[in-house]
């Protein structure tokens, strides 16, 4: 599904993201986790097809970055950034936003047949939204707008589902919704295969159960690349976001504390 070769991206002289080999199958959930300024965005950024690297080689889809039509590999990619600049007009409703989907536009514009309707509708129902679709997408509270995004992504299919920072800012309700909404995409009953699903984020506790495969970034290199067991460990985590911590897991979730003998020194680093 995606194969990333030697990438790497150098902005004024300097490599923000460097010697990314990476591997991911079709079909599968996967992370990409690390501190602030750790190259979580441009590789993002990357994979999205909205940025040329400056070393290696890039596949997705099939295609390879360079030879394929970049606008027909695009069709076929979603990237939902919950934080980012507006790219839905605030005024519509819910089902309106979700509707947008289908013509990747910012208002709705064009043409709702019966059968984009009741794909928006069942999208919203599969995401717990469907008490509030005809309410305006402004007034929803900022997870209900970020399950919107995501059905909206959804609603047309596509194989590659870029989640940036998805739960960044929501309260723990909010949080566990959104992360109960990807979950469900991969289990039995989700109506149809899910697509191959990159979460990016900060922390480990925003990692869906699904979650196979952690690709962690520390400064713009890959720090470590393998299944959450081999990768959640206090070991390979402290060096990253430099601090000693400790790890919790709960189930197939995670869980990341400072150690509590660091934090006399925090504020002396
Ligand atoms: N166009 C650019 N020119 C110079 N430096 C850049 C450019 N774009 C990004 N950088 C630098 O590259 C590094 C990685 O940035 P990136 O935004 O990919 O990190 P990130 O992990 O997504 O950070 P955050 O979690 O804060 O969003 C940062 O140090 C950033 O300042």
């Amino acid at each position: 599904m995606i194969q990333l070769k030697g990438v790497g991206v150098q902005r004024s002289g300097r490599w923000i993201l460097r010697d990314i080999n990476w591997e991911i199958p079709a079909g599968a959930c996967v992370a990409i986790l690390g501190p602030n300024g750790s190259g979580k965005s441009t590789l993002t950024r990357i994979l999205a097809g909205h940025l040329w690297p400056t070393a290696g080689d890039v596949r997705v889809l099939d295609g390879h970055f360079g030879e394929s039509s970049l606008p027909e590999l695009r069709k076929r990619i979603r990237l939902v950034q919950a934080a980012g600049p507006y790219d839905v007009d605030a005024e519509l409703t819910c089902l309106e936003v979700v509707l947008t989907g289908f013509f990747s536009t910012i208002g709705l514009y064009e043409v709702v047949t019966p059968s984009m309707r009741e794909k928006a509708e069942g999208m919203l129902r599969h995401v717990g939204l469907s008490h509030v679709a005809d309410h305006v997408y402004a007034t929803l509270s900022s997870g209900e707008r970020v399950r919107a995004l995501i059905a909206r992504a959804l609603v047309v299919r596509p194989r590659l589902l870029l989640l940036d920072e998805p739960t960044a800012g929501l309260d723990l309700l909010a949080r566990e919704q959104v992360l109960a909404t990807v979950q469900r995409m991969f289990e039995a009953g989700a109506g149809q295969p899910p697509p191959t699903t990159v979460m990016i984020t900060h922390h480990v506790e925003e990692l869906p159960p699904a979650t196979s495969q952690i690709l962690v970034l520390s400064d713009g290199r890959p720090a470590m690349l393998g299944s959450p067991e081999q990768v959640i460990r206090p070991e390979v985590l402290s060096a990253v976001y430099r601090c000693p911590v400790q790890v919790r897991r709960s189930g197939e979730r995670w869980y990341l504390e400072v150690h509590p003998d660091a934090w006399e020194g925090l504020l002396n680093r």
